[in-house]
């Protein structure tokens, strides 16, 4: 079965040498150990997932691909897609136009998308507090409708990565759907994915010389039914798995990260869960640039868990309300993307 995994451990000698999508020389953005404890997080391994052998017409390898898929989605709910059909160029043209775009010189152009207002279709904003240490961008990614024209590296994130990454989205659904035993259309039809709300939250992390305190971004899981996400370099972020340990993320080379969002554990009444994850800088030498897709379903679609995963012995976990109530139930609007699982658990 090995032989159809490649597993994190094998990657991560590469990584911490070889920064991915960075002209830094190795290990640049680690740095060695002159940074408080408080943060540590483990190297345990995180599942890796062959996206080309889960589309194989060969039906036995595409069978040990979706049982190692069922097993990363249950016992995990984060995993390494690799072997997906994602250019490299296009992932990193896209990690040139977002450095570029974060220019410092130009920050005021970037400015004005911090204005509020309960229709935005982008935000921006910029923290630098023993909480947080962030510049970031959330733009809405799809329907295509709702897409802003501004600024450009929007168009350009949306043309060469998120249509294609929605592809991909698509196929994870069927994959899933299969795993919890429907037919493969289920997921698709319980989230009309495709006219789902996708948001792109685009960060950038100061190195720490220029962060205040350890923390990039705090405790948090995100809505939707999965999120995507590419970097430039490795360095800080960390999931607290189903052992309650922080596991440091390591991206193998060309890889996508995948986390099961709120609206998938909603909807499976927790078979299938979002798990808690957070940045911490206070070991990076230099600047880092993650590209972070929240893949939703449409704003006025009702998500409650699906009866097939409700019984005497798995009583309704979750109440059930509209995407759009949820993105809101904190106060936030909707480009804000924020989690409200804690409103929306019963027990
Ligand atoms: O930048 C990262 O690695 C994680 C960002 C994140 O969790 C988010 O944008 O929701
Ligand atoms: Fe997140």
């Amino acid at each position: 079965m090995t032989s159809f995994v490649s597993k994190t451990h094998n990657f991560q000698h590469e990584f911490e040498v070889a920064p991915i999508y960075s002209n830094a020389s190795p290990n640049e953005a680690l740095r060695d150990h002159h940074h408080s404890d408080a943060y540590l997080a483990c190297d345990d391994e995180i599942p890796t997932i062959d996206y080309s052998l889960l589309l194989s017409h060969d039906t036995y390898q595409r069978s040990i691909a979706l049982e190692l898929l069922g097993q990363a989605c249950e016992e995990y709910g984060f995993f390494y897609l690799v072997k997906h059909t994602i250019p490299d160029d296009a992932l990193k043209n896209v990690l040139k136009g977002v450095s570029n775009y974060f220019d410092p010189t130009t920050i005021d152009e970037r400015r004005i998308y911090s204005k509020k207002g309960s229709s935005d279709k982008i935000r921006w904003g910029l923290t630098t507090n023993a909480g947080e240490n962030r510049e970031f961008l959330k733009v809405i990614a799809h329907p295509q409708d709702q897409v802003p024209s501004n600024p450009s590296i929007i168009s350009k994130i949306v043309e060469e990565y998120n249509n294609e990454m929605r592809k991909i989205v698509a196929e994870l659904a069927k994959a899933m759907s299969k795993n919890l035993g429907f037919d493969e259309n289920y997921i698709e039809n319980a989230f009309n994915m495709n006219l789902g709300f996708d948001v792109v939250n685009v960060n950038v992390y100061p190195p720490n010389s220029k962060a205040k305190g350890d923390i990039g971004l705090s405790n948090h899981t995100d809505p939707g039914f999965v999120i995507t996400l590419m970097q430039d370099v490795n360095g800080g972020l960390q999931i607290l798995s189903h052992k309650g340990k922080w596991i440091s993320v390591y991206i193998p080379h060309h890889a996508i990260l995948i986390q099961l969002g709120d609206h998938l554990e909603i909807l499976t009444n927790g078979k299938y869960k979002s798990h808690v994850h957070r940045v911490i800088v206070n070991n990076n030498k230099v600047q880092r640039i993650s590209v972070v897709t929240l893949h939703g379903p449409p704003l006025d679609k009702f998500i409650v868990p699906a009866s097939e995963f409700v019984d005497d012995e798995n009583p309704q976990n979750y109440i059930g309300m509209t995407y759009k109530e949820s993105l809101k139930a904190n106060g936030n609007n909707e480009i804000d993307v924020k989690s409200s699982l804690d409103q929306i658990k019963l027990v």
